[in-house]
Order: C-alpha cells, then structure tokens, then sequence
C-alpha cells in the first residue's frame, strides 16, 4: 500500500482510517483541526469583512460570488479547482451561469478549520483578479 500511495498518501489514508474510527483523532494534522475560540473570533471578523457568513444550520462559512458572464465563473471555478485539489480539501459549491455560492468546512473535523481558512484567501485573491 505504501508504495503505491507514497509516504504522504499512506500516511493520509492512515490518518483518514484513524478519524473514521475516532472523531477525537481527527485534528492529528494542525491545520485539521478546529479553531480555537480566540483564533476564530478574529478569523470570523476578517471574513465577515470580507462578505462570508457564518451558516446557521452547521460550522460552515459561506459567499456568493457574481461575475461579469459565465465564462468569468467558470474559469475562477477552475483556478479554485486545481487548488483545492492541491490542498486536498474541496468546496461546497453551486454555478449559475454568472454566479458561484460556495460552501467551506472541513467534512473530516466536523466543522470550520485553518484549511477553510487558507481556502477561503485563496477564493479572495482569485476572486479579485477575475
Ligand atoms: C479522503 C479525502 O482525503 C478527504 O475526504 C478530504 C477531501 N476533501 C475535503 N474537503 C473538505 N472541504 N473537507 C474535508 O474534510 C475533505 N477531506
């Protein structure tokens, strides 16, 4: 299995074998876990300055995003894509022709971590360069 996967991919399948057993174990990786109350308290701020919200229902962060035409979303789309496929964490998200809703939280930790944070700036940057 190590050989096939790699050292990182071993030890990810490994982690994601522990976590599906434990939810305790699921912040072994620091960015994994959930944030702290002070830690979040100050991110929450920035993003809220930044047009996310916190959704009500569950421990998620949320933005709409609208572009001048459909061409616009979907290449923003693609640049998100092939970083959250780097980074190995996803977002939730809806295209509308000119418009792109998208959801982040960490389906692994339960809840809103560093790695919806790190996303999060990304979208933004991406976002503003469109
Ligand atoms: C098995 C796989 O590595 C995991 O399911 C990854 C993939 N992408 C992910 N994306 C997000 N947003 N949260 C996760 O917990 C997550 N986990």
């Amino acid at each position: 299995m190590a050989a096939v996967l790699g050292v990182r991919g071993a030890t990810r399948h490994l982690l994601a074998a522990l976590r599906s057993r434990s939810p305790s174990l699921a912040a072994l990786s620091s960015d994994a876990q959930l944030l702290a109350a002070e830690e979040r308290k100050q991110v929450i701020l920035d993003l809220k300055a930044a047009g996310w919200s916190e959704l009500s229902e569950r421990d998620a962060i949320y933005k709409e995003f609208s572009f001048k035409n459909f061409n616009q979303a979907f290449g923003f789309m693609s640049r998100v894509a092939l970083q959250a496929e780097k980074m190995n964490h996803h977002p939730e998200w809806l295209n509308m022709y000119n418009k792109v809703q998208i959801t982040l939280t960490s389906h692994d930790s339960g809840g809103l971590t560093k790695r919806d944070v790190k996303l999060a700036k990304f979208i933004e940057k991406v976002a503003a360069s469109v």
